[in-house]
C-alpha cells in the first residue's frame, strides 16, 4: 500500500490536494471536514454500543431472561436510530465538503487553462496534452470524490481498528501455546490473529491488484481518445462528408475503439482475479473468528453473549484493518486520476512560462498615433525563422496587405502582432489603449444568441436601432428577427454570412486596429470590395491589416508588406491603380 501511496505522492498528489484546505475558504472547509469526521468517530462509537449490546443480548437468549428481551430490543431500536441518522449525515455533509471543493478546484484550473492563452499554447505548440475538457469536468471530480473517501474511510476505520482492538483484546484472554517442555501465553491473540490476517490479505491484495493502476489509466486515455475522434468528425462532419471519408472515419473509430475493448479485456482479467482474492478473504473471515473463540467457548470460559460479540468484533477489527484491500480499486482510481491531473497541471505551467519573446510597449498618450515594428523577429517552435529584423511604422488609419507564398508565414505574423504568438525577438509599440480586433478566415462564433456572437468578445449591450443598421449594412437583414435565437450559428450561417457578421462586429466593437487573415475568402469580389468600403466609410480612423492572396485586395490597400519565407520581408506603396 504504502507504494502506491507513495506513487500518488510523487505524482503532485499534495500539490493537488493543499490548495482548496488552505485557501481562503480554509477555515469554512476545515471545520466542515472536521464536523464530518466527528460524526463518523461518533458513528464508530454506536457501533461500539451496538456490540456490547450483543453480549447482553444473547447472554440473556442463552439464559432464558425474557423480562431482558423488550428492554434490550428497546436499546438496540435507540442505538440503530441514532445510528441511521449519523450515517446518513455523515455522507450528507461529506458530499457538500466534496462539492465545495471541486467548485473551487474547478475554477482554479478554468483560471489557469484561459490565463495567458494556455487553452491556445496548449493546443498549438504542444500535441500530447490530451483533452483538457475531460480534466476539468471529470477529473477534478473523481480527484476530490476519491480523495475524501479515502481520507474520512481510513480515518474511520482507524478508529474503529483502536474501539474493536480494544473490545476483542479484552474479550480473547489467554492462549497458551506448549513449547516443549514449556508453555507460551499470548495475550489477546484474537486481536493479534485478526491483525496478520489483514496484513497478509493487504500484501497479497497490492500483488493482484497493482497492474489496475496502469490499467485503469491507459483506460481513460483510450476512451478519451475515441470520444475526442468522434467529435473532430462531428465538428467537420460537412469536410468528411464532401471528401466522402466514411471509410478512413471508420477505420479509425474502430482502431480507436478496439484499444478500448482490448484495454478493457485486461482489466476485466485483472478485476476479476482481485475479486476472487476480495470476496474468498471476505467469506473466509466470516469463519476464522468462530473457530478461534469455539475452544473457550467449549470450555466453559466464554459465553454465548461473548462468543457473537467475539464474531462481531473480529469482523469490525478485520474490516478495519483490511480496509485497504476492499478500496484497492479506489486508490488505484485516485492515482491514475492524480497521475492525469498532475500531467496537466505541469503542461499548463510550462505553456504558461513560455516567455512571451516579443516585447509590447505602449507610447504614452498625445504621442504620434502608430503602431512601430522595432526589429521584430518570428520564428516557429523548433528555431525556424520566418521574418527577421522587421521594423516598419503603421501609421494609424494605414491600410496594409500582406503577402507572400504559402506557409511563408503571414498568419504568424499576425499572431504575433495581436500577442499570442511567443516565439520570436524585438519590440512592438502601440499607442496607448489601442483596441485591436482580429478576424480569421472561420469567424468563431459562440453558443447563444445570434446578439451575443456579434458583440463577442464584449457583452451583448448596445443600441438596438444600430445593430440593425449594420446588419443591413453587411447584407444580414435576414436575421433581424432572429437576433436572440438561441443556436449553434456557426453551422446554420454559411461560412461567407459568418465572415460578413465578422464585419459587423467590427462595426460594432469599433477597434482602433483590425487584422482580417483571409476574411473574405468566401465573400465574391464585390461583396468583398462592399466589406472594405464599409470600414473605410464607417471607421476611417481604423488601421487595416490583411493577409490574402486575392489580387482584388491589392485595390483595398495603399501598402504591401510582402514574406519570402526565409525571413526576408519588403514593404512598399501600392500604386493607386493595380
Ligand atoms: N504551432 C506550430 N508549430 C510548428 N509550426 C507551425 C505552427 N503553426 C504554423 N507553423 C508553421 O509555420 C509556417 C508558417 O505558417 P503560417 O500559417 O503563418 O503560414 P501562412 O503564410 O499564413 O500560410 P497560408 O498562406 O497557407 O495560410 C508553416 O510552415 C507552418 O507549418
Amino acid at each position: 500500500m504504502w507504494f502506491v501511496l507513495k506513487g500518488i505522492f510523487w505524482r503532485g498528489f499534495w500539490r493537488i490536494f493543499r490548495g482548496y484546505w488552505s485557501s481562503e475558504h480554509k477555515w469554512k472547509a476545515r471545520g466542515l471536514l472536521a464536523f464530518v469526521i466527528a460524526l463518523n468517530f461518533f458513528d464508530v462509537y454506536l457501533l461500539v454500543r451496538i456490540n456490547t449490546w450483543y453480549n447482553k443480548f444473547y447472554n440473556a437468549l442463552q439464559q432464558y431472561q425474557a423480562d431482558q428481551f423488550w428492554p434490550l430490543v428497546g436499546t438496540f431500536t435507540l442505538l440503530a436510530m441514532l445510528h441511521i441518522v449519523v450515517a446518513v449525515y455523515a455522507i450528507y455533509l461529506r458530499q457538500m465538503v466534496q462539492i465545495k471543493w471541486r467548485t473551487w478546484l474547478t475554477d482554479q484550473y478554468l483560471g489557469r487553462w484561459m490565463r495567458k492563452q494556455v487553452y491556445y499554447r496548449l493546443q498549438v505548440l504542444r500535441s500530447d496534452t490530451d483533452n483538457p475538457d475531460q480534466r476539468i469536468s471529470e477529473d477534478i471530480n473523481q480527484f476530490v470524490a476519491l480523495t475524501l473517501q479515502l481520507l474520512i474511510g481510513f480515518l474511520k476505520q482507524l478508529t474503529t481498528l483502536a474501539a474493536f482492538g480494544v473490545v476483542l483484546w479484552n474479550l480473547s484472554g489467554a492462549f497458551t501455546v506448549p513449547f516443549g517442555s514449556r508453555e507460551f501465553v499470548i495475550y489477546g491473540y484474537m486481536f493479534w490473529f485478526s491483525l496478520l490476517y489483514s496484513m497478509v490479505g493487504t500484501v497479497c491484495a497490492h500483488l493482484v491488484g497493482r497492474r489496475l493502476i496502469g490499467l485503469n489509466f491507459d483506460q481513460q486515455r483510450f476512451e478519451a481518445d475515441f470520444r475526442f475522434n468522434m467529435m473532430r468528425v462531428r465538428e467537420n462532419s460537412e469536410s468528411v462528408a464532401f471528401y466522402r471519408g466514411e471509410q478512413p472515419e471508420s477505420v479509425g473509430f474502430r482502431e480507436r475503439f478496439a484499444k478500448v475493448i482490448r484495454n478493457y479485456w485486461q482489466l476485466m482479467r485483472q478485476t476479476k482475479l482481485l475479486n476472487f482474492y476480495v470476496n474468498g478473504y471476505g467469506q473466509l473471515a466470516i469463519i476464522v473468528p468462530l473457530v478461534l473463540a469455539a475452544p473457550q467457548y467449549f470450555a466453559g470460559t466464554m459465553a454465548l453473549g461473548g462468543l457473537m460479540q467475539t464474531v462481531s468484533a473480529f469482523g469490525r477489527v478485520q474490516d478495519a484493518l483490511s480496509y485497504f484491500v476492499d478500496s484497492y480499486d479506489t486508490i488505484a482510481q485516485l492515482a491514475a486520476v492524480t497521475r492525469r491531473l498532475a500531467g496537466f497541471t505541469s503542461h499548463m505551467e510550462e505553456a504558461a512560462s513560455i516567455p512571451n519573446g516579443v516585447v509590447r510597449r505602449e507610447t504614452p498618450a498625445g504621442a504620434e498615433k502608430a503602431v512601430s515594428l522595432n526589429e521584430l523577429q518570428v520564428c516557429l517552435p523548433d528555431g525556424r525563422t520566418l521574418l527577421r529584423d522587421c521594423t516598419l511604422k503603421l501609421p494609424q488609419g494605414c491600410r496594409v496587405l500582406i503577402t507572400g507564398a504559402s506557409g511563408c508565414g503571414k498568419s504568424t505574423l499576425l499572431r504575433t502582432l495581436s500577442g499570442i504568438w511567443p516565439y520570436g525577438s524585438g519590440s512592438l509599440t502601440l499607442p496607448q489603449g489601442t483596441r485591436v480586433l482580429f478576424l480569421p478566415q472561420r469567424p468563431y462564433l459562440p453558443l447563444g444568441s445570434l446578439r451575443r456572437a456579434l458583440y463577442y468578445p464584449l457583452s451583448a449591450s448596445g443600441s438596438e436601432d444600430r445593430l440593425k443598421e449594420v446588419l443591413r449594412l453587411v447584407g444580414l437583414e435576414a436575421f433581424i428577427a432572429r437576433l436572440d435565437d438561441r443556436d449553434d450559428w456557426s453551422r446554420i450561417l454559411s461560412l461567407g454570412e459568418q465572415q460578413r457578421l465578422a464585419f459587423a462586429r467590427v462595426l460594432l466593437v469599433k477597434p482602433d486596429c483590425v487584422f482580417l487573415d483571409e476574411a473574405t475568402s468566401a465573400l465574391d469580389e464585390a461583396r468583398e470590395q462592399e466589406m472594405y468600403d464599409l470600414l473605410r466609410r464607417q471607421l476611417p480612423a481604423m488601421s487595416v491589416v490583411s493577409v490574402g492572396h486575392r489580387s482584388t485586395l491589392f485595390a483595398r490597400h495603399e501598402e504591401e508588406l510582402h514574406l519570402f519565407g526565409d525571413g526576408s520581408w519588403r514593404i512598399r506603396s501600392i500604386p493607386a491603380k493595380v
